[in-house]
């Protein structure tokens, strides 16, 4: 963590290990308005903290730490453009992408906005082009299916979008490809018709292996059956690299820029969002990007005790560095946001798995937590058996809708709330000793198996709800998750906008590709690698 904390972090703790542990159950029932003092709402979005195991002298240290790092300063600098991304030496604008305001967004002196209008306005033509069949396939056939090629944030953010907002969708059915396994781009093909079929290649940098080599087999699907000339009606292509796409064929009219100012896993507000645009068009669109703005001014001027990416980022703080829990659950009461863990795992992961501080000294605490999750109720049968009764302590966090959009299954929905908001109060409350004996006394039961119907309980959760998740409340809910990355990321210490990690991987990979097909041999790599290739070699045949 930041050495400005350190002191405050220490009471905290001491706090917290020191003397006898909060217990949620009596602090529930010793305090009425514990709801309305550990909530705080923006409109109509509402966080409710009053599960987690903090009390009023918690809260004002952790105000506290949040002055002492200078948060508000930061987040000043990020919405000023200035160059936060010091290891790529970058500016973090992807609050510009969604500005609504008529105020000027500069990176080095230069206002961005006018470029990024162009490009909305671009994209916004082209879509309502595709959407009300003015621009069609070769055969002049209407576009009917979209297939989105790319990895990563060029994948997670439009493929869940797109999956949440099912309701709204009036476009082209999207579909995702994103896996080097060709079985993810044969299948998904497998179902389409090449004349219909508009292909988008979405790449920040146009040069990731995956999303260039699913997109020359793309190419292959389109120009075996139209013919090469064919294929320029068939793609577009999203990209900060625009000289390297001009190499892939695709006409210019076709392509839509974006900038190194957005990182790739904050880029669903770009171009990057394509897709979401086609499959709801361009005036939802722009009330998705609105729902982000208003959170963004909410993040810039609420309080912090009101400010939810701020109560969001120091309860994750605490619950990370204080109280040492390394993983959180994100458990969706809604099937449509069955893919917002997975968006949250790079969105959190990639930006704040980082071990060494801005100046590339080791961190003196820990990094930010393992993200994890599947909807509600599916999980409720698969692990929370575990985060009720397993010996780690897992902070889980409840999304959910106070209205569902399928109005004739109410009763359904309601089902829905009851069990979200069941699963939180289990695991705040728990289950004694005397109080499971009694059930099932009560029952006749025999009370030798009572110790296996103990829950510790005092579990920590926090319940985040909605009115509807449409459009508006989407990008607010994504925006609220950025800013609560920012915020850990300002406590921790490092650079939330890098991702070196990914690196070795992806260079190992390269240097063992000819090693898998034969043409060198394995010296150099270890025993275990080269055992792992000839066995693979030979069960190749
Ligand atoms: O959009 P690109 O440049 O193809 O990159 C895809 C993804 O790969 C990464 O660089 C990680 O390998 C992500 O940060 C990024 O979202």
């Amino acid at each position: 963590m930041i050495p400005d904390i350190r002191q405050s972090f220490l009471k905290l703790q001491s706090r917290y290990a020191g003397s006898a542990p909060m217990n949620m159950r009596d602090a529930f029932e010793q305090e009425p308005d514990r709801f309305k003092q550990f909530s705080a709402r923006l409109d109509d979005l509402l966080l409710d903290y009053s599960k987690c195991a903090v009390d009023e002298q918690t809260m004002a240290l952790l105000e506290g730490i949040a002055k002492e790092a200078k948060l508000e300063d930061k987040r000043d600098a990020m919405f000023a453009g200035a160059h936060i991304n010091a290891t790529e030496d970058r500016a973090v604008l992807h609050t510009a992408l969604r500005n609504r305001s008529d105020e000027a967004v500069h990176d080095d002196g230069h206002n961005v906005m006018p470029d990024i209008r162009a490009v909305l306005e671009a994209m916004g033509a082209f879509c309502d082009g595709v959407r009300g069949g003015t621009i069609t396939g070769s055969t002049g056939k209407k576009i009917t299916d979209i297939v989105n090629i790319g990895i990563g944030g060029s994948d997670l953010g439009p493929a869940m979008t797109c999956l949440a907002l099912a309701p709204y969708c009036d476009g082209p059915r999207t579909h995702f490809v994103s896996n080097i396994d060709g079985a993810h781009i044969a299948d998904t093909l497998a179902g389409l018709t090449p004349e219909t079929t508009l292909v988008i290649i979405a790449s920040k940098t146009f040069t990731t292996v995956e999303t260039m080599t699913n997109a020359a087999t793309a190419r292959k699907w389109i120009a075996d059956t139209l013919g090469d000339d064919a294929v320029g009606e068939h793609f577009a292509a999203v990209s900060t690299a625009l000289d390297k796409v001009a190499a892939f064929g695709i006409p210019q009219d076709r392509v839509f820029g974006f900038w190194d100012f957005v990182g790739g896993r904050y880029s669903i507000w770009s171009a990057i969002g394509l897709p979401l645009m086609l499959e709801i068009g361009p005036q939802r669109f722009g009330e998705f990007l609105q729902g982000a703005h208003d959170l963004d001014r909410h993040f810039q001027t609420a309080p912090t005790r009101e400010n939810l990416p701020m109560l969001l980022g120091l309860i994750g703080f605490f619950h990370r560095a204080v109280c040492g829990f390394t993983s959180r659950a994100v458990i969706p009461y809604d099937q449509r946001l069955s893919r917002l863990p997975a968006y949250l795992q790079q969105l959190d992961m990639e930006s704040n798995g980082k071990g060494v501080t801005m100046d590339g000294s080791a961190l003196d605490g820990p990094s930010g937590p393992l993200v994890w999750g599947e909807p509600g109720t599916n999980s409720q049968h698969a692990f929370f058996q575990l985060l009720h009764q397993g010996t780690d302590i897992i902070p889980v966090e409840f999304i959910i809708a106070a209205r569902g959009h399928e109005t004739g299954l109410k009763r359904q929905h309601d089902l829905l709330v009851a069990n979200c908001l069941a699963q939180s109060e289990a695991l705040m409350r728990g289950r004694t000793l005397d109080e499971a004996r009694a059930q099932m006394e009560a029952k006749g039961a025999d009370t030798a198996l009572a110790a296996h119907r103990v829950f510790a309980g005092n579990r920590p959760s926090l319940t985040l709800v909605h009115r509807q998740l449409d459009p508006y409340t989407l990008g607010r809910l994504i925006a609220l998750y950025e800013h609560r990355v920012f915020v850990e990321a300002q406590l921790i210490g490092i650079n939330a906008f890098d991702q070196w990690g990914v690196e070795l991987g992806k260079e190992l990979a390269t240097a063992l590709l000819p090693v898998v097909e034969g043409k060198e041999d394995a010296a150099g790599h270890d025993s275990s690698t080269a055992g792992l290739v000839d066995f693979i070699q030979a069960e190749q045949g």
